[in-house]
């Protein structure tokens, strides 16, 4: 059945948040010109003139953990670009493939079907489907909808009820990424002295795990909105899939300079969050990113923020001030820094200011 596209700007924001609609849904009555609410204003596009090509971030294979300049590659890139991408990396290739079948399909499915999971609606708080970022709090809508999972392994009796045509994949990519996650931050944390991830550090490096299904639906106009704004991940690190279809940008060196992050087939996009910049003291960088829309295809990509429990505090390591370095940044619960980071839209690398000294 077929609904007539709100017009006025309450009435955009009713439909798609206070009447679960979400962007697909407004997108699936036929939208013909972009509602004013998801139009932003020239200084938040990205111009093609601030796009660079001549410059890109590292490919990295992951085949052998043990290589010794495997280590140095990733601190390297980590510590320069704060972004990187990971080839062989051991998770089989169709489990990527049946992990973005799956955020189609859900986002495929009948209006109703996909309503019942809203945010704030969902049989489980470990899954919500929600839109943009802050959708009251931010001047102007993102053009994204997302599903987002909390994991808890071994949490069945809550995974039972999430969709069926994602539980799955969902949960066999979960299974196998853990482990890269693992060595990621192991070899990340080595560079930092520290020897062994004790059961603390764990709590504050990946003590929780968020995967989110991003859906971007293809857009009338994409020059003039943003499928995600300019912002760094909160997270310690997050690990991204990406589809063939392109979009995701990183902040360059140079002065208001973007790169684009090209899709290479089965590899996973890896970036810094802020909470390892604030744990290494800025020796890793948490880059600025965002994600431009689509005028003729919907794209998917599936973050997932390995996050500190919510009650862990974040501050600048021990063995990082060993050598007698001043710490930059003073002790923050995580689940403080969380609601920070969502009590306003994306402002770029501003939120970590707010753990600054
Ligand atoms: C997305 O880009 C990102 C994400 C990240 C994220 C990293 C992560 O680790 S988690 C990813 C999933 N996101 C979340 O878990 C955050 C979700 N939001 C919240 O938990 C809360 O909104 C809050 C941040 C704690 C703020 O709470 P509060 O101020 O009390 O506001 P609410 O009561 O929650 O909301 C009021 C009202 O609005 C509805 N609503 C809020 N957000 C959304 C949304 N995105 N979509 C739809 N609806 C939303 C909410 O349901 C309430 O509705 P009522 O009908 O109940 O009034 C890292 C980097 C990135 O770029
Ligand atoms: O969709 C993408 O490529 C990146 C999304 C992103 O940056 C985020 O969800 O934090
Ligand atoms: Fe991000």
């Amino acid at each position: 059945m077929s609904t007539a596209t709100p017009n006025a700007s309450s009435d955009v924001l009713d439909f798609v948040v206070h009447k679960a609609n979400g962007l697909k849904g407004l997108v699936d009555t036929g939208l013909q010109s972009l509602p004013r609410q998801y139009i932003q204003p020239p200084e938040r596009r990205l111009h093609a003139s601030q796009v660079i090509s001549q410059e890109s971030i590292p490919i990295i294979d992951v085949s052998n953990w043990d290589d010794p300049q495997l280590v140095e590659s990733i601190f390297e890139a980590a510590s320069k670009w704060g972004f990187f991408q990971i080839i062989n990396h051991g998770i089989p290739q169709e489990i990527l493939d049946h992990l973005q079948d799956a955020a189609h399909g859900f986002f495929g499915l009948p209006n109703e079907e996909r309503k019942k999971f809203w945010k704030g609606k969902s049989p489980t708080d470990t899954v919500f489907l929600a839109t943009s970022f802050s959708p009251l709090k931010e001047k102007v809508l993102e053009w994204k909808d997302y599903l987002s999972f909390r994991y808890i392994p071994g949490d069945e009796k809550s995974q039972a009820l999430w969709p069926s045509v994602c539980k799955d994949p969902v949960l066999d990519y979960m299974k196998r990424v853990e482990m890269v996650i693992k060595k990621l931050l192991e070899l990340l944390l080595t560079k930092l002295n520290v020897r062994e991830i004790d059961k603390e550090k764990e709590y504050a490096l990946m003590g929780s795990l968020t995967i989110n299904l991003n859906y971007y639906p293809h857009c009338p106009n994409p020059e003039l909105v943003t499928g995600v704004g300019c912002h760094s991940d909160i997270s310690s690190i997050t690990v991204l899939l990406q589809d063939d279809i392109g979009g995701l940008y990183v902040r360059g060196i140079e002065e208001d300079s973007w790169i684009h992050i090209p899709p290479v087939n089965g590899a996973l996009v890896i970036n810094i969050g802020d909470v390892l910049q604030i744990m290494s003291n800025d020796q890793y960088k948490s880059i600025e990113h965002r994600v431009v829309a689509n005028g003729s295809k919907n794209r998917v990509s599936v973050p997932i923020f390995v996050n500190p429990g919510p009650d862990a505090l974040i501050g600048p390591l021990p063995e990082v001030l060993e050598t007698g370095a001043a710490p930059r940044y003073k002790p923050i619960l995580f689940s403080d820094y969380f609601s920070y980071f969502f009590s306003k839209g994306h402002d770029g690398k501003n939120s970590i200011n707010y753990a600054k000294i």
